[in-house]
């Protein structure tokens, strides 16, 4: 690997944009030096603003381009597939955010593609594994110091989500993080999936499903549940609680600043979206792959966090979640057995 490791950055829309600008201004040992994107003109533009990087109009091209060392996929969950197997045809390490694929299948069939090249060439980005109060909660959690972590509270909400988020989305895109969170936190497979469907919020779009609240049963019987209300108008709010069997912690409380403005209100500042809340959980998830990618040809492994099988993992609890928002039951997890693989 070259000191200086050359990344493809694949979708320059919301979230690849604000990778580039990450990798370009914070990250050490990388540059981008070639981004893409279906729409040509946005990919153009933005490789003119940086020094030495191209655009390549085909995402196949930009993998397979001999002077991109990695590449990180921040195209939309349905064209992960296809480049996620480009990908591992030319050995090339990938950041993919998530979700690995939209569904178990596809999953399951890049899991099997990348361990039978027998490198660990796959990231998938689930950045609150990197965030400072997760990971904080983790070593609580680790330590002993609450007792055995029983059951856990997770609320998730979201302003808004851009129009073409339907139910089944809210499920996928947006309660996979608390199902990852969960195998993150508590070291277990989720076992199985009920999602209620409290009253929708009147300002929703019509048909939308929203708020819903998940019930997650782990193999060793815990409890875990979480509201994910995308429409709130509000602000961004993700917040996690988990009860021991020796005392509690929570997450997410926004309390940096208290101010008392007028009399009557008091209150401190709160993240509009996810890229201010994760700000530094994103900066740390790169600065950490860019690291691991960099010594990954002695290894075999390109990865420092979640892999190929945390994808797959979340994608059957969410096709399970999906299936229980269809009929509202409590829906086992299928999975294959890990050491199968
Ligand atoms: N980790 C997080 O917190 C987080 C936050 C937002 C989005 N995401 C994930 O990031 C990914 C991108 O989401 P986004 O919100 O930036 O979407 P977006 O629609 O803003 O951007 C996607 C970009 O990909 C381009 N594109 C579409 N198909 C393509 C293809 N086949 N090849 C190349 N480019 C293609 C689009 O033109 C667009 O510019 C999704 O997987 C999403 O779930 C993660
Ligand atoms: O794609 C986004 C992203 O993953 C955010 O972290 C989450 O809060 C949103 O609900 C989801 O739509």
């Amino acid at each position: 690997m070259p000191n200086e490791l050359r990344i493809a950055v694949l979708g320059v829309g919301m979230m690849g944009a604000d990778h580039v600008a990450r990798i370009t201004s914070k990250i050490a040992g990388a540059r981008v030096a070639v981004v893409n994107d279906y729409v040509v003109d946005s990919a153009e533009h933005l490789a003119a603003s940086i020094p030495g990087c191209r655009a390549v109009a085909d995402p196949l091209e930009a993998i397979a381009d001999p002077e991109v060392d990695a590449v990180l996929l921040a195209t939309p969950g349905p064209t992960h597939e296809k480049q996620l197997l480009a990908c591992l045809e030319h050995g090339k390490p990938v950041m993919c955010e998530k979700p690995l694929t939209t569904d178990v299948e596809t999953s399951l069939a890049v899991v099997k593609a990348e361990a039978e090249l027998g490198k660990k060439l796959i990231q998938v980005g689930f950045m609150r594994r990197f965030d400072a109060e997760y990971a904080e909660l983790k070593q609580l959690i680790d330590s002993g110091d609450i007792g055995r972590a029983l059951v856990v509270h997770c609320a998730h909400r979201n302003p808004a989500v851009p129009p073409n988020f339907d139910s089944a989305m809210i499920v996928k895109d947006s309660l996979v993080h608390e199902v990852d969170v969960t195998r993150f936190l508590l070291d277990e497979e989720i076992t199985s999936v009920q999602i209620i469907k409290p009253s929708a919020n009147a300002h929703a779009p019509a048909g939308l499903q929203d708020p819903q609240v998940a019930l997650f049963a782990t193999e060793s019987g815990r409890h875990v549940d979480a509201e994910v209300f995308v429409t709130t108008g509000v602000a961004y709010e993700v917040r996690t609680e988990v009860v021991g069997e020796l005392g509690s912690a929570m997450i997410g409380l926004d309390v940096g600043l208290v101010r008392k403005s007028a009399p009557g209100v008091w209150g401190g500042t709160i993240a509009p979206s996810f890229k201010e809340r994760f700000g530094q959980a994103y900066d740390t998830e790169i600065q950490r792959w860019v690291d691991a990618v960099k010594v990954g040809g002695e290894t075999g492994n390109y990865i420092d966090g979640p892999g190929a099988w945390d994808g797959y993992a979340a994608a059957a609890v969410c096709a399970a979640g999906v299936k229980s928002l269809e009929t509202g039951e409590r829906v086992a997890v299928e999975m294959v057995d890990r050491t199968s693989i």
